[in-house]
């Protein structure tokens, strides 16, 4: 295929868009397909997650110099702004050679016409730069097309967190993070990891978050032979919170209610020594796969995996049968919109509105399952309070028996208990704190 390169990344987009397909999926399968050598996998990947990152930002330059603002075919919209991505945020990439490229892939998509257009665009943003975005008046709408996030999401944000907090938490989402992994303890230390892959060229430091975390500042860890091994597995920081403040202990019996892929159920095995019972359930039979799979990977055996709907798990089993129940709810993926651009897109106010009825639903069912005096986790990786503050708060008032448990706060690093995002109701880390996803926690203990 004639410029093989840009027609794949043009595929992708358009899949993305189409589908609703999450692009670090699309991009994995792609890149697994396809022949490419290492430097057009990089270019591939900062294309299409760029494109996508800025493409509100990206839209504004391109209409800007639309004279007859008619709606583009999908294609052709996706050509343009991956093209004008890489002139406006890509500097190894000459400006003729992108205006080039796309003129003959729209030649060769659609026909003269088409190309004659995409040329006219991207010649005016070449001949006249980019319109000044600091001069939109309304803040509002200033930083939803300075950073490209719908204008409702950063009203709703203002509202909730202000404006400063906000600004800083659209911005940091498009900034690149350190990759995080978490070690099997059972397996290797942290040390024993962290001294390995500096023998093998990475940049590492310890994280603040675990004992078993490990930022990644320089190198590419899909190419070691510690995570096909089991010896790591790939988990953002703030998800290892949910495991830490459980104050685990080998023999435990431990109820996870929402876990595939199994990446926090794998962690209260390893802290709880592999020794005890770990009951983890997952809507979507499918994914309950994922969570086996994961286990078997880190050698750990004390898991056993179920499809169950979380709001009905209290039929299984007697009441007060757990030591410790875990919820990292379903949720909006608000907090991870720097590694999964489009769900800034993609959601919509309802959509939170319905998941937080479900949220508490499954709080509501699951909480029943906590023996007295057991601790009970509430995660999500969102940053919205109606399915976070709002969501445990309701819990509360209809549950007096249950009440937070803050000493949580204390057995946390100095940095995190000094974390902007406290609240009565647990902390709900921004993405700009620690660069971590965003996340909300809390700790929630039945009284006797
Ligand atoms: C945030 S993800 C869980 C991530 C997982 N805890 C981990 O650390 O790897 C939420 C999961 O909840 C599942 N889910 C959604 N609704 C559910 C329900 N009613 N009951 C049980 N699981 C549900 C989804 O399929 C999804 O895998």
């Amino acid at each position: 295929m004639k410029y093989q390169l840009r027609q794949t990344m043009l595929d992708i987009l358009i899949r993305i868009e189409k589908d609703k397909g999450f692009s670090n999926l699309l991009l994995n399968h792609e890149l697994q397909q396809k022949d490419l050598n290492e430097k057009d996998k990089r270019l591939l990947t900062e294309v299409v997650y760029g494109t996508v990152q800025n493409q509100i930002t990206i839209d504004y330059y391109i209409s800007h110099f639309m004279k007859n603002k008619k709606k583009l075919d999908l294609w052709v919209k996706q050509l343009l702004r991956m093209s004008v991505y890489q002139m406006v945020y890509l500097e190894k990439v000459p400006d003729h050679a992108v205006v080039h490229e796309s003129v003959e892939i729209a030649k060769i998509r659609g026909h003269k016409g088409i190309a004659s257009f995409v040329n006219g665009i991207l010649r005016s943003i070449r001949r006249n730069g980019l319109p000044d975005l600091t001069l939109i008046k309304d803040p509002v709408e200033r930083i939803s097309i300075e950073t490209s996030h719908p204008v409702w999401l950063v009203k709703r944000w203002t509202e909730m967190y202000g404006k400063e907090r906000t600004e800083a938490m659209c911005r940091e989402n498009l900034r690149h993070f350190p990759m995080s992994i978490r070690v099997q303890p059972m397996k290797m230390d942290r040390e024993a990891v962290m001294e390995q892959l500096e023998k093998q060229g990475f940049t590492v430091t310890a994280s603040q978050f675990s004992q078993q975390g490990i930022l990644i500042q320089k190198g590419n860890i899909f190419k070691t032979n510690l995570l096909q091994e089991g010896f790591i597995t790939i988990q953002d920081q703030s998800s290892m919170l949910a495991a830490e403040s459980l104050k685990l202990k080998p023999g435990m019996k431990v109820l996870d209610t929402c876990s595939a892929p199994g990446g926090k159920a794998t962690h209260i095995a390893e802290k709880m020594a592999d020794q005890g019972e770990i009951h983890a359930y997952d809507l979507h039979k499918k994914k309950v796969k994922l969570i086996e799979e994961k286990a078997a990977v880190l050698d750990l055996h004390a898991i056993s995996a179920f499809q169950g709907d979380a709001r009905n798990l209290y039929e299984q089993y007697e009441e007060e049968s757990f030591d410790r129940i875990l919820i990292d709810a379903p949720c909006s993926g608000l907090g991870v919109i720097n590694g999964k651009p489009e769900i800034k897109y993609e959601k919509q106010a309802s959509d939170i509105e319905r998941l937080a009825t479900i949220q508490l639903d499954i709080i509501q069912s699951a909480a029943k399952l906590l023996k007295p005096e057991g601790l009970l986790i509430y995660s999500t990786c969102t940053v919205d309070k109606l399915e976070n503050n709002q969501v445990v708060q309701t819990f509360l008032e209809n549950n007096p028996a249950f009440g937070i448990d803050f000493s949580f706060r204390e057995e946390l690093s100095e940095p995190l208990q000094h974390a902007p995002g406290w609240s009565p109701e647990g902390l709900q880390l921004f993405p700009q704190d620690f660069q971590t996803d965003g996340f909300f926690l809390t700790r929630i203990k039945r009284n006797k």
